[in-house]
């Protein structure tokens, strides 16, 4: 057994060592300060699992056991980690604030990454003040056309950060459906429209064929001339971006050590420096920077973003709980959950070691979620009675965005009681007394009470900020970020490519041409022949 092994294996043990021991037993009168950790002002709260002190123990004795502090400092200073790709990764250097060296391949990167950023800048403030304007005069409407890491980053962070938006109203296209780029196409005025081309490779299918339909649209509108005018483009291939007929000065570069989940601090996030403005942007910069700063110095036990892995290491691989669900109760969150699925799932979604051998245990969850109240009157029925036990993330703002009545308190009063109410559930004793209480007759109330009753013992944490700034955000996403490759330490797995998309990008290239009627499927096999074949009769007949 390698020494991993047997700290999982202590793991284990503990796990039945807690056996069937109520989270809400464990409280004393130090567990909250006890199991809370702050980075700055976010209050990460994991009180609410079956978490011990002797099991948080074990837990940080695993994280030695890999090296983490080793490992952490690789990442740290831009060495190759992403071994399969054979590139360092530094998202972590497009949020630098204070001009410090950060060493690539013997390179200082940051005088590059600022002047990268100094020109966004300049060309988002120009875009909001009119001085960059299109035929018809100052960009009402700027179309971001993306897909992946070039299209969740930004779509996520324009909307939670709404309430700071006083640009142009921005549009995201990333379908390769028709109807996504039709549905934006209907509403914007083409002399007033920019179309921002985000691809990291500008090879990508969806995104490419979206921004040739953008483009043959405009020239349609305006002419040929105006696509100069009306395009920009953020690419770490300029050399595709030219092609396309993109000016030199319209066309924003990154990096290849800057992941497509990871790239929102760059310029693919010029989008959203359009909407809220290059000052607030750097806020949002500064606030990932602060959770950098915190995760790369803070012990294991004052660590959000260790604290939050460990956590879900506990639940994944310790407690066997296969999801974990995201759940903003803050709406402009509402795409955050879409955006960790991404984070999560295509960095840790992975079967194979970095060594080249099959895990031998559990990798990253399935991440999914929806803001709440909604989901409460959806599928909570199922976290809260169904078999599947399923870890919870609450975040909540202590100010609301748009304040309005008691809106604020009810929605905080709503995840609160979640969070109580899966923990401490419901007995069929307690539920026999209140219907009993409310006149109810004795064989009715045995009747329901088994239906009535909840189990609790469900874990969640919970995340509380003071409100939902450009700052929080970053942080918010920096933690995330650091609590998925604090994971991928643990479960020894290359947290950096995403080989697993290749595969259904190469079908898609073979079948087109039998899509299309343009060659025959011999060899396919027998459903998607099937399928071709009820697909060109439903053609032929519409
Ligand atoms: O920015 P690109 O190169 O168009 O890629 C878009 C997305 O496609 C992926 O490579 C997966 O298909 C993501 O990792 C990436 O964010």
């Amino acid at each position: 057994m390698t020494v991993t092994e047997q700290k999982f294996d202590a793991l284990h043990k503990h796990r039945e060592r807690l056996g069937k021991s109520r989270i809400a037993d464990l409280f004393d009168a130090q567990r909250f300060d006890d199991f809370t950790a702050t980075c700055g002002e976010i209050l990460f709260d994991y009180s609410k699992t079956l978490l011990d002190t002797p099991a948080r123990v074990a837990l940080v004795e695993l994280l030695e056991s890999v090296n983490f502090n080793e490992k952490r400092s690789a990442f740290q200073n831009g060495e190759k980690i992403n071994t399969t790709e054979d590139r360092a990764v530094q998202h972590m250097a497009l949020r630098v604030m204070d001009g410090r060296e950060i060493i690539i391949d013997g390179t200082n990167v940051t005088p590059d990454v600022l002047a990268v950023r100094e020109a966004m800048a300049r060309f988002a403030r120009n875009v909001r003040d009119g001085s960059i304007a299109g035929q018809g005069g100052r960009f009402t409407d700027i179309v971001n056309i993306g897909i992946g890491g070039s299209d969740l980053g930004p779509a996520m962070a324009t909307l939670a950060l709404a309430p700071y938006h006083d640009g142009p109203a921005i549009h995201f296209v990333s379908n390769v459906d028709g109807a996504d780029i039709v549905d934006v196409l209907e509403k914007v005025p083409a002399a007033t429209t920019m179309f921002i081309v985000a691809s990291k490779t500008f090879t990508t299918q969806e995104t490419m064929t979206n921004a040739e339909t953008a483009r043959r649209w405009l020239v349609e509108h305006l002419g040929e001339e105006a696509v100069s005018n009306h395009f920009a483009a953020l690419s770490t291939a300029l050399d595709k971006t030219a092609a396309f007929g993109i000016r030199e000065d319209r066309a924003f570069g990154f990096w290849d050590w800057v992941g497509g989940r990871y790239s929102v601090w760059s310029a693919i996030g010029l989008s959203l420096m359009i909407a809220i403005g290059p000052q607030r942007f750097d806020e949002f910069l500064s606030g990932a920077a602060a959770a950098d700063e915190h995760f790369f110095s803070a012990d294991p036990l004052d660590n959000v973003p260790v604290l939050m892995a460990l956590v879900g290491v506990w639940h994944r691989n310790i407690c066997g709980h296969a999801t974990h669900a995201v759940l903003p109760y803050d709406n402009h969150l509402a795409r955050f959950p879409a955006y960790l699925q991404q984070l999560d799932m295509e960095s840790n979604g992975k079967r194979i070691t970095k060594d080249g051998a099959a895990v031998d245990s559990e990798t990253g969850p399935i991440v999914w979620g929806e803001p709440g109240t909604n989901g409460q009157h959806a599928f909570y029925q199922l976290i809260h009675q169904g078999t599947t036990i399923i870890p919870c993330d609450f975040l909540i703002a202590a100010n609301p965005a748009k304040p309005i009545g008691d809106h604020h308190e009810k929605l905080v009063a709503n995840a609160l009681a979640q969070t109580e109410a899966l923990m401490v559930g419901k007995t069929e004793e307690q539920v026999l007394k209140e219907l009993s209480a409310n006149g109810m007759n004795e064989v009715e109330a045995h009747r329901l009470a088994p239906h009535k009753a909840f189990p609790g013992n469900r874990p969640t944490c919970t995340f509380l900020y003071p409100e939902l700034t450009p700052f929080v955000l970053g942080q918010l996403i920096a933690l995330y970020e650091h609590k998925v490759f604090t994971q991928g330490v643990i479960w020894n797995v290359n947290s950096f490519d995403q080989w697993g998309v290749e595969l259904g990008k190469e079908l898609a290239g073979e079948l087109l041409p039998l899509v299309k009627g343009e060659a025959d499927g011999s060899g396919r096999n027998g459903s998607t022949l099937g399928l071709l074949d009820a697909f060109h009769a439903m053609r032929a007949k519409s």
